[in-house]
């Protein structure tokens, strides 16, 4: 990257992140973390290689030679930073993003928008196995996602007997909600594409909910339930996911106790349609996750997996696969780009979304100010009233009381790129743009 004007700075105030700021955690993720992904993920290609040609067939194996050669090109596309090329896919999203990429005036990968750059680094690990023969469903992170469930097993037995025996008794429903929206908070911080692959323990957090009260730099808690218990108008409640595993199973109980306390007759999950940033959760990772549960010998989690089943079955649950959660663009594009798809959510009495990536993207993957309000920060999205439970995984942030941000920088440095710290933040009154 010696020929690459990358300058010497952090992200300017109100400027995009990108990895053209050297003193960024942007610029520290396309020169790290993306390559160390790539280059896991060849290993355990590798390393799985006869399992491989057992369950996709003999041609399989010819073809990882194919998809590891490709790998490992794109890898030193990113390292070399060159300009994104267009997706060779007939695929509808491709053509999206190769209008996209070919409207933006930087197409490098340091010089361009991070969130860009980053969702069309896994675009493109789409496009590899697309254009195989026998690894067109090949998931490369299953394996990883997998086991970080099974990492978390003490945490999400711990959680089921909580939600079935405690939870459901009806007792200080607004305490017990907000509660379990902090756990949920907290899950965000199993991510794998941050752990680059290595599984974590989360267990405990009930433990250690309270102690954790002041990491929540922003805490519209007070709100969320204000919206959330609001018996009028519309009982469908929206959740946006982020990871498989923990987080995932975390989202899947708020979800049991919305239902379970008729604060929504509906609940609507979006998930993924290809492998994203890791650990993502696409529709095969949620049926696993069921399937774990049924098939579990603990008596709660097997009682909440055929629960859950007969709310899929019944559509109380409703999984919703859309291509617009694996586009580059932010949601202040989605009344554009899928229109559908926002009035579907404005149908939604509040939609949550859950994680950094998101907040990325309803911030429009810009350095505001961090007291700039949430309503202003989201540039006129608000299909309706907008959650975000996030643990701040990047340098970007908005809502905080003034000097907050100031006060962590000089206390903690790297306070915005651990996930030690989170916001709960909450919109309803979305500042329309003309
Ligand atoms: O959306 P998630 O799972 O909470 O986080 C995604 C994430 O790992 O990806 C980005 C960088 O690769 C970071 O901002 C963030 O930490
Ligand atoms: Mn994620």
């Amino acid at each position: 990257t010696e020929d690459v004007p990358i300058m010497d700075i952090t992200t300017p105030r109100n400027a995009s992140l990108s990895g053209f700021y050297k003193r960024s955690f942007a610029y520290f993720t396309i020169k790290e973390r993306l390559p160390r992904i790539l280059t896991q993920s060849i290993d355990i290609l590798v390393r799985n290689k006869e399992e491989i040609g057992k369950e996709y067939g003999e041609n399989a194996k010819e073809e990882l030679k194919t998809v590891i050669g490709e790998i490992s090109k794109l890898k030193y596309e990113i390292q070399t930073n060159k300009p994104m090329q267009e997706i060779r896919s007939d695929a509808p999203d491709a053509k999206l993003y190769n209008e996209f990429v070919l409207q933006q005036p930087n197409k490098t990968y340091f010089t361009a928008v991070w969130l860009h750059a980053e969702c069309y680094m896994y675009r493109r690990i789409r496009e590899i196995f697309e254009q195989t023969q026998s690894l067109q469903s090949y998931d490369l992170f299953q394996i990883q996602k997998r086991s970080s469930f099974e990492a978390n097993l003490a945490a999400v037995l711990q959680l089921s007997k909580y939600l079935v025996l405690k939870l459901a008794d009806g007792q200080d429903v607004k305490s017990e909600f907000i509660k379990l929206l902090k756990l949920n908070l907290w899950g965000n911080q199993c991510d794998l594409s941050f752990s680059s692959g290595i599984v974590e323990d989360c267990s405990d957090w009930f433990q250690i909910l309270d102690s954790l009260q002041p990491n929540i730099v922003s805490d519209q808690s007070e709100d969320v339930w204000s919206a959330v218990s609001d018996t009028n108008g519309s009982q469908i409640i929206d959740i946006v996911l982020d990871n498989s595993g923990y987080e995932l199973f975390t989202d899947l109980c708020l979800a049991d106790f919305l239902i379970t306390h008729k604060f929504a007759r509906s609940i609507r999950i979006y998930v993924k349609n290809m492998s994203w940033f890791v650990s993502d959760v696409m529709k095969r990772d949620f049926d696993w996750t069921l399937r774990q549960l049924l098939a579990s010998d603990d008596k709660d989690m097997k009682y909440l997996g055929e629960r859950w089943t007969k709310y899929l079955v019944d559509k109380v649950w409703v999984i919703i696969e859309d291509d617009f959660f694996t586009l580059p663009h932010d949601y202040s594009l989605m009344a554009a780009t899928a229109p559908a798809l926002y009035r579907q959510m404005a149908q939604a009495k509040v939609v949550i979304f859950k994680g950094d990536l998101n907040y990325r993207k309803l911030l429009g993957e810009k350095n505001w100010e961090p007291s700039t309000p949430f309503n202003v920060a989201l540039q006129g999205f608000g299909p309706s009233k907008v959650v975000s439970l996030r643990t701040v995984k990047c340098q970007l942030i908005c809502g905080l009381e003034p000097g907050v941000a100031e006060a962590l920088s000089s206390k903690d440095p790297d306070w915005e790129s651990t996930g030690k710290y989170g916001v709960i933040q909450y919109c309803d009154d979305i500042r329309k743009l003309d």
